[in-house]
């Protein structure tokens, strides 16, 4: 169990009146990137945020590097880009990372120390000849990439980025899934990355399928392909959305 940095089990999230996740089941590995894959309003935020801890109104078993979500010793453990980025423009790049390396790691002492994970952050999401630039003239996603720059800084265990890719050139998506599998295999960060774009699930080293709120399948990409006999990921996303139709349609109405 302890391979599994997260494990939800009948996991329920109310959002007003809706219910917006229902009764989910899954586990995202530890040092793994999983996909968090879905059309846009499935669900895919409210879940992160439940993960991280800043969802209200949240039933079930949903444990996180072995607390339950929410829990304060998590706080420093784990690392969330939401999709809004979160810097401040009248700030450069440097200033932004050198304010939240302080909050994280305060005193004169660990000045130095501050000063090679300011730095080091910079480099890994390639922005180091940007450290000078004002956020505010940043492209959103240079941004962007300087949220996710603060949410390295302070090696969380889990990584929770929400559609970290959007707006992104090619060549910068690449960069950013080499980064993050770099995390995973140098630094053993585990990470829940979200996105609606199909193809990126192929960069997965596992999957969970979203649609309504509910968890359409859990596995690898290549056992998906192989169980609905299908040559994408995208593919089999719609075999299983109706292969779940045809289910509903046959069970009695209640
Ligand atoms: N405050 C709210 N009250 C009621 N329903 C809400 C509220 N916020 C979101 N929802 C609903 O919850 C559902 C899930 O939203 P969520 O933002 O988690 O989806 P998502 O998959 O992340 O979508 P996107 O990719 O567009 O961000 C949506 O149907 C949305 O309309």
């Amino acid at each position: 169990m302890m391979n599994n940095a997260i494990r939800a089990d009948d996991l329920t999230v109310a959002r007003g009146r809706r219910t917006v996740l229902h009764q989910l089941r899954f586990t995202v590995p530890r040092g793994r990137i999983t996909g968090l894959l879905g059309p846009s309003g499935c669900g895919k935020s409210t879940l992160m945020r439940a993960i991280v801890g800043t969802q209200a109104k949240v039933t079930g078993t949903l444990d996180v590097l072995g607390h339950p979500a929410g829990h304060p010793t998590l706080r420093s453990r784990i690392g969330y880009v939401t999709q809004a980025p979160s810097v401040y423009a009248d700030l450069t790049v440097r200033q932004n990372l050198a304010y939240f390396a302080a909050i994280l790691d305060p005193g004169r002492a660990a000045a130095e120390r501050r000063h090679a994970h300011v730095t080091r952050a910079i480099a890994d999401v390639d922005l180091t000849s940007h450290a000078d630039a004002l956020a505010g003239n940043l492209s959103g996603g240079q941004r962007g990439r300087v949220s996710l720059a603060v949410a390295l800084l302070g090696a969380p265990d889990l990584l929770v980025l929400d559609e970290p890719t959007v707006g992104l050139d090619p060549v910068l998506r690449r960069d950013l899934w080499n980064l993050f599998h770099e995390l995973a295999a140098t630094r053993g960060t585990t990470l829940l990355v979200s996105s609606h774009v199909m193809d990126e699930a192929e960069r997965c080293h596992r999957l969970l399928l979203m649609r309504e709120g509910e968890i359409l399948d859990d596995d690898t990409p290549d056992a998906l392909r192989a169980r609905t006999g299908t040559d994408t990921v995208e593919a089999a996303f719609l075999h299983l959305v109706d292969e779940a139709a045809a289910h509903r349609t046959q069970e009695p109405t209640r």
